[in-house]
């Protein structure tokens, strides 16, 4: 499988969010990750459903909602009607999560489920052949630019593992401190799909960062 680039918007320039969003459809990016967060399950407020709207409107590439708030079965129709197409809720954040990802297969959307660092692999021998992306946390969510936690190398080969033993299709997707280096040892642990904050919107071509991840 080809690498997945979606650029976060959070680390995107929120007072030219159009330019920012035209250079991500014209780059190489497959979608936009959109981090959105409640400032309960994670200690920060990003943006949302009225922003995601927005953003879907010049959006030319699917929109890869990742939710980090709690209970997130409240909002999955209003994050369909927004605009998302893949959405991603966290385990922990999870009572019942089979129905949560039922329901978000029901609505259309592609469903993933997120694991923090201290979260082991092993919670989604259950659910692995029903759900579409597992998206591994490699920072604490709540805040870009952090540092790479590098644990999270072992986590993909384990869920690698994972998806063989269970003859799954789902894709691979980690968040937090990707970087060319960072990035180049996930894909060769077993990741598919990359999500750049920081390093995109903080380097002086972004543009060309993508074209670099795309290329990993
Ligand atoms: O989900 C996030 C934080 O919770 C961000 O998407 C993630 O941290 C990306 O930022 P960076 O690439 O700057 O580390």
């Amino acid at each position: 499988m080809q690498t997945l680039i979606s650029p976060s918007l959070l680390a995107a320039d929120f007072t030219n969010l159009k330019a920012d969003i035209e250079m991500v459809n014209n780059s190489d990016a497959d979608w936009f990750h959109l981090d959105i967060m409640d400032g309960v399950f994670v200690p920060n407020i990003s943006y949302g459903l009225p922003v995601v709207e927005q953003i879907k409107k010049i959006a030319k590439k699917p929109l890869d909602v990742h939710l980090m708030i709690i209970d997130p079965d409240r909002y999955v129709e209003a994050f369909k009607k927004a605009g998302a197409d893949i959405l991603t809720v966290h385990y922990e954040a999870c009572t019942h999560l089979h129905r949560t990802i039922q329901n978000i297969h029901n609505y259309g959307m592609k469903a993933g489920v997120s694991l923090n660092p201290h979260t082991p692999v092993s919670v989604l021998e259950e659910i692995i052949s029903d759900i579409d992306l597992v998206l591994l946390m490699s920072v604490n969510p709540g805040f870009g630019g952090q540092s790479f936690i590098e644990n999270t190398y072992s986590k993909v080969e384990k869920l690698a593992q994972l998806i063989k033993e269970k003859n799954a299709s789902v894709i691979i997707e980690i968040d937090g401190g990707v970087n060319l280096e960072t990035g180049k040892k996930l894909m060769e642990a077993g990741a598919n799909a990359l999500v750049a904050g920081s390093f995109v919107f903080g380097a002086t071509n972004p543009h060309q960062t993508i074209s670099e991840l795309k290329k990993l």
